[in-house]
């Protein structure tokens, strides 16, 4: 059956997250298979957990330390590069600076944003050029030494995961290996380091860590701290079903233009963030998506008579640009 006729008779009311083992993802003969698992696990879920995804743990737990040494600092430190002085949704976004779910009033998160940045700085370095609306360099704190450093380790770490995962999605989208290879040429990724302080107020007050939402890239790439329960997806039945960190594993989850790209297809699965932990919490999201200049189409295998296209094209800066101001308004 087509993609899009498979789609028409999935439900989405998952109650569990599938993991998926991608240390073989560069053995031909696995990829298939591999494929396949992705293949369900964004059709019915939209989130699915990896292992074995070889970003060192050495890099993780550098971000990590200097992340929590960055969100100690005194507010106005780090209000220097507040995102909206800086002017491109990159730098430092203060406590309820957001609000995903228009129904809340705020989001209980301090977050620091950056882009693709080279590690040693290229001489002619083209990437800006086509970033049209998101166009922009990164901007750095002064302290802690080396939080740049240990950034940019584990944003290019996971880019290259992210590199992976886009060849196995075109897999499992049946579509030639290549097909987003002239389409990520900049790797436009958007990674957050983000701090949710414990949340003490009470139930339904309109504030949690991250209300309800999808992302708007192609893909998130999803560190969590281990041992904090705090992500939740909604499945179909309006059940909020719990997504904690797995020692070792990182969280993968469709965002828009996927499933934009995909006709909904792959589904982009609403989520939020809930830190009743009663201590600090840290994650590292990296949103990536497909080049700025690039159109967002529906691919042919998504669509049929029966499912004809959803959305209109889109320009990916654009569209990114557009969802971005929604959210820090
Ligand atoms: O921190 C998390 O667990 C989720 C973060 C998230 O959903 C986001 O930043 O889009
Ligand atoms: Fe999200």
């Amino acid at each position: 059956m087509s993609l899009a006729g498979t789609a028409a008779s999935v439900s989405g009311a998952f109650d569990s997250i599938p993991i998926i083992d991608i240390g073989h993802a560069s053995t031909p003969g696995e990829r298939a298979a591999l494929a396949r698992q992705i293949r369900d696990a964004c059709m019915n879920v939209g989130f699915f957990y990896i292992s074995n995804h070889g970003i060192p743990q050495e890099t993780i737990d550098e971000v990590l330390s200097a992340v929590k040494v960055y969100f100690s600092l005194p507010f106005e430190t780090k209000m220097k590069l507040y995102h909206k002085a800086v002017g491109n949704f990159k730098g430092y976004e203060p406590l309820l600076g957001s609000n995903a779910d228009p129904a809340n009033r705020g989001d209980l998160h301090e977050g620091f944003a950056i882009g693709w940045e080279e590690l040693v700085p290229k001489e002619n370095d083209e990437k800006r050029v086509n970033d049209g609306a998101m166009a922009g360099a990164n901007v750095w704190p002064l302290e802690p030494a080396g939080f740049w450093e240990a950034c940019l380790n584990y944003y290019h770490a996971a880019v290259g995961v992210g590199k992976v995962l886009f060849c196995l999605f075109t897999i499992a989208l049946d579509l030639p290996e290549t097909y987003f290879d002239d389409k990520t040429r900049n790797s436009a990724a958007i990674m957050r380091t983000v701090h949710y302080p414990p949340q003490t107020g009470p139930e339904g007050d309109g504030i949690v860590g991250v209300g309800a939402h999808t992302d708007f890239k192609c893909f998130t790439i999803l560190w969590q701290e281990p041992d904090i329960q705090a992500l939740q997806l909604l499945n179909s039945e309006k059940q909020w079903i719990k997504a904690p960190p797995i020692p070792g594993m990182l969280v993968i989850n469709i965002g828009d233009q996927l499933a934009r790209w995909t006709n909904d297809v792959f589904r982009s699965t609403v989520h939020r963030a809930i830190n009743r932990s009663g201590v600090r919490r840290y994650s590292i999201p990296l949103f990536f998506g497909t080049d700025y200049h690039v159109q967002i189409k529906p691919m042919p295998s998504c669509v049929s008579p029966e499912r004809p296209p959803k959305y209109k094209p889109v320009t990916a800066g654009d569209y990114v640009h557009q969802r971005l101001q929604e959210v820090y308004h």
